[in-house]
């Protein structure tokens, strides 16, 4: 259903996404797009909803390249970032507007406007004006908009910012119910744990490159096995690096002045037990600072919010 060969996007000379390649199938669930702030997120939803063409590859949804693609774009339904709406007009008059956008009319557009605030739960509350609105409920009207003409793909950048967390639960029931009636969904956060919440599939993309494909544990496990670089600190690094090479994830040492940078495996069971010898004073550590700063920031935002 969604498949990219090597498709990038250039804003200028900004790369907003490397060439990337990787496919998805038709059939329904949720997938969650991980990232942190500028990893490409946005970029790859711009060429998957044919708001702009790659600058190079290819981008293929239902078979077909979606820039301008009337034939992908009615079956594809599009929640975008941020939350602007025209003031103080009202919601259902909004609604309504957007689905004569879509060339829905008549008694169509009147089923098609029911059914869709039908399922956001928005029946009773669509007349009022957005600015009397929460944001949660401007979120699920945005959902209602995406979903007026039926999408088989529905694709939503970063849903969650902003909403409080009974909104944010109200938001994934929804999503979850979409996918079980066989809606293929994709999701876009820079938080594992609201990802993990939803999905256990994950791409997940860093400084515009898909850096992983898999589950959680498969993201998980993929880091642990890459070397991480910390430089120590320390006034004497001989008494660090004899400590450093009884544990089995040091996996190189390079002595400097002042300490020494020790390339270690599995952070996550190293550093608790380098946290518990400095404590205990075994390790004079005056310092800790991670040098692989790349591996270190995707580690810290998979980590950091994981339930
Ligand atoms: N319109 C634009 N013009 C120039 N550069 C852009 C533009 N949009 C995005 N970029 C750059 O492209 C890179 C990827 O940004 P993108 O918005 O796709 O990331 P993101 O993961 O969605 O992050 P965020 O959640 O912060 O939007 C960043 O370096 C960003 O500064």
């Amino acid at each position: 259903m969604i498949s990219l060969q090597r498709a990038s996007l250039r804003y200028g000379d900004i790369l907003g996404l490397s060439p990337t390649s990787f496919h998805l199938g038709p059939e329904g669930g949720i997938t969650g797009l991980l990232g942190p702030n500028g990893a490409g997120k946005s970029s790859l939803i711009q060429l998957l909803s044919g708001l702009l063409p790659p600058s190079g590859g290819q981008v293929e949804i239902f078979g077909e390249a979606p820039f301008r693609n009337p034939a992908v774009l009615s079956r594809l339904g599009l929640v975008p970032e941020g939350d602007r709406f025209p003031g103080g007009m009202r919601a259902d008059r909004w609604l309504r507007m957007m689905a004569q956008l879509s060339g829905l009319e008549g008694r169509a557009l009147d089923l098609a406007l029911r059914r869709a605030l039908a399922i956001t739960g928005m029946e009773a509350r669509a007349a009022q004006p957005f600015t009397s609105m929460s944001k949660g409920m401007r979120q699920r009207i945005r959902l209602a908009q995406a979903l007026l003409h039926e999408p088989r793909l529905l694709i939503l950048d970063e849903p969650f910012n902003g909403l409080d967390p009974e909104a944010r639960l109200q938001l994934m029931d929804l999503l979850r119910m979409l996918a079980g009636g066989g809606t293929r969904v994709l999701v876009s956060s820079h938080i594992l744990g609201e990802v993990a919440q939803l999905t256990d599939r994950i791409l997940l993309l860093f400084r515009g490159r898909l850096l992983a494909e898999g589950s959680v544990p498969e993201i998980r496990e993929l880091l642990d096995r890459h070397p991480v670089e910390l430089r120590v600190t320390a006034e004497s690094a001989t008494a660090v690096a004899r400590w450093a090479v009884e544990q089995d994830e040091l996996v190189g040492l390079r002595m400097e002045e002042g300490g020494a940078v020790l390339a270690v495996r599995n952070p996550r069971t190293f550093l608790p037990r380098l946290q518990e010898a400095v404590v205990d004073g075994r390790l004079p550590l005056a310092a800790l600072d991670p040098l692989d700063l790349n591996l270190d920031a995707v580690f810290q935002f998979l980590t950091k919010d994981h339930q």
